[in-house]
């Protein structure tokens, strides 16, 4: 630890350490949790993981409710419903700082065959860490965030801030019906919030922790090809019709080159240029190359210098293609033409683009390369989910403060960084709360968020406890010197 602790920070820490099985103990009970937002057939498990984070803040005597925010319409037309919000407070002292916390519980879908070495629903230790769907995404951040409050409250240490709660359970399906919940709570459960904190990206290396002041949207398409009303054997019809598949292909291709260039017309018109701060910030971080591919597994970047991988990750917009449905898919050839094929793709956006003005570019496009090919299948695009890009003010004052809270705890300062990945909320929560944000990643850049190898290591989660326990009390320090300053402001 750097500096030294006081006594309440020594205190709280030992706890931590001591207690650091019963934190892990809830994370496996978290991570059983098959609470994927993707798949409507597990809707119902996404509710109940609702209802256990919700039991375990209750435990913790916040007031908690579970908001019903409607329910969600399937691309084939049927209704599910969305899984109830949690919004929850513990605290309401006028002399101390709010603080909103905001995390979700839902996570990815994730199947064993899909190349897990461990099962993906039962926490598993190796060597550290702590493998299995939502450790890192982000079931183990929002549980750091709980176990630091447990330990102030079992200390019976007094709390240095008021704490709200703000849960979801759809955020990895972009975040659905929660933007009219800001915009209904927006004066009532938000008003009297000061800090608004997430902690749902990743460093950029796995030793030296990140603040993150940027996060790129997303605009999530299908593009589906339909033929005759059924499948039909390869054999007895191939070779005399246009096939939906075969159509799909070529649009699909058409989308982006080998260099991860977007052929879209038009698509970077409104992307804004490097600005000489922003090229300042990348000049700051230590980057290596080789660890940076070996943390996220791959051989081969597109781009050698950290300033052209910092831009093609946080500032231009990217597109990548995710799945066909409709074509079989299991081991094994079956010969048939697949009669409506649909492929899913997604466009990360960042400022200043437009989504409805993306979404006329896709259609416009795809419908251009559609109609060189003469077919007569039947075209259909449609933008699923559409997220704001966000970014911070990097002199906003709580970003200090978790610095702060991170030397205290890591003994050195954190990167400065954006990330490519997306968080609905974020911009949500700037353009209606008009609060400031800070994202404060917990998990490390190997940690495979979304991937067959998910895990949070036990050093990052129960450190992560540590560091949010220290940011409470830097955060309500820092706010009585900003109520000083401005009484002296407002005096003089
Ligand atoms: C960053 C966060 N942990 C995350 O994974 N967010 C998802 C949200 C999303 C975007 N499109 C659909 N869902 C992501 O960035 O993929
Ligand atoms: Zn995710
Ligand atoms: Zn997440």
């Amino acid at each position: 630890f750097s500096g030294s602790l006081s006594l309440e920070e020594k205190r709280l820490f030992q706890y931590i350490d001591e207690h650091q099985d019963e934190f892990v103990q809830n994370l496996a009970e978290w991570v059983a949790v098959e609470s994927d937002s993707i798949q409507p057939q597990l809707r119902g498990e996404v509710t109940r993981m609702m209802k256990i984070a919700a039991a375990r803040l209750q435990d913790l005597g916040a007031k908690t409710t579970l908001v019903d925010i409607g329910v969600q319409q399937l691309p084939d037309g049927q209704n599910i419903s969305l899984p109830p919000v949690i919004l929850a407070k513990l605290g309401e002292d006028p002399l101390k700082p709010t603080v909103c916390f905001y995390g979700h519980v839902d996570v990815m879908p994730a199947k064993i065959e899909d190349g897990w070495k461990t099962r993906p629903y039962i926490l598993t230790e190796i060597d550290g860490n702590f493998y299995g769907r939502g450790t890192t995404d982000n079931k183990g951040p929002v549980l750091a965030w709980i176990n630091a409050l447990s330990t102030y409250i079992n200390l019976n240490i007094d709390l240095p801030v008021n704490i709200k709660f703000l849960i979801e359970g759809m955020e990895e399906s972009g975040s659905n019906g929660l933007e009219e919940l800001i915009q209904k709570e927006k004066d009532c459960f938000f008003s009297n919030v000061d800090y608004i904190v997430i902690s749902d990206n990743l460093w950029l290396t796995t030793k030296k922790p990140a603040l993150t002041y940027g996060t790129r949207g997303n605009a999530c398409f299908s593009v589906e090809v339909s033929g005759g009303e059924k499948d039909l054997h390869s054999g007895g019809v191939g070779g005399i019709i246009n096939e939906p598949m075969s159509d799909l292909i070529a649009l699909l291709d058409s989308l982006v080159n080998s260099s991860g260039c977007i052929l879209i017309p038009g698509i970077y018109d409104d992307v804004i240029p490097l600005t000489e701060e922003e090229m300042k910030q990348y000049e700051q971080i230590e980057f290596d190359l080789q660890e940076y591919k070996a943390n996220i597994g791959v051989k081969k970047i597109l781009y050698d210098t950290k300033e052209e991988i910092f831009s093609h990750l946080w500032r231009l917009p990217s597109l990548s293609i995710h799945g066909i449905e409709g074509a079989f898919y299991e081991p094994g050839i079956k010969t048939v033409i697949p009669s409506r094929v649909t492929g899913k793709f997604s466009i990360r956006q960042v400022p200043h683009m437009d989504l409805s003005k993306v979404e006329h570019q896709v259609k416009e496009y795809l419908e251009n390369v559609f109609s060189k090919r003469k077919s007569p299948n039947k075209l259909m695009v449609s933008m699923q989910m559409g997220a704001m890009p966000w970014v911070a003010n990097i002199d906003d004052p709580q970003y200090e403060a978790a610095k702060k809270a991170i030397k205290r705890v890591f003994n050195q300062d954190p990167d400065m960084i954006r990330d490519g990945s997306t968080i609905p909320i974020a911009r949500m929560f700037q353009d209606i709360t008009e609060k400031s944000v800070l994202m404060f990643p917990l998990g490390a850049a190997d940690d495979g968020e979304h991937s067959q190898k998910e895990k949070i290591s036990r050093s990052n989660y129960i450190n992560g406890t540590k560091v949010f326990a220290s940011f409470l009390l830097e955060i309500s320090k820092l706010h009585k010197e900003l109520q000083k300053a401005s009484n002296l402001k407002t005096v003089t």
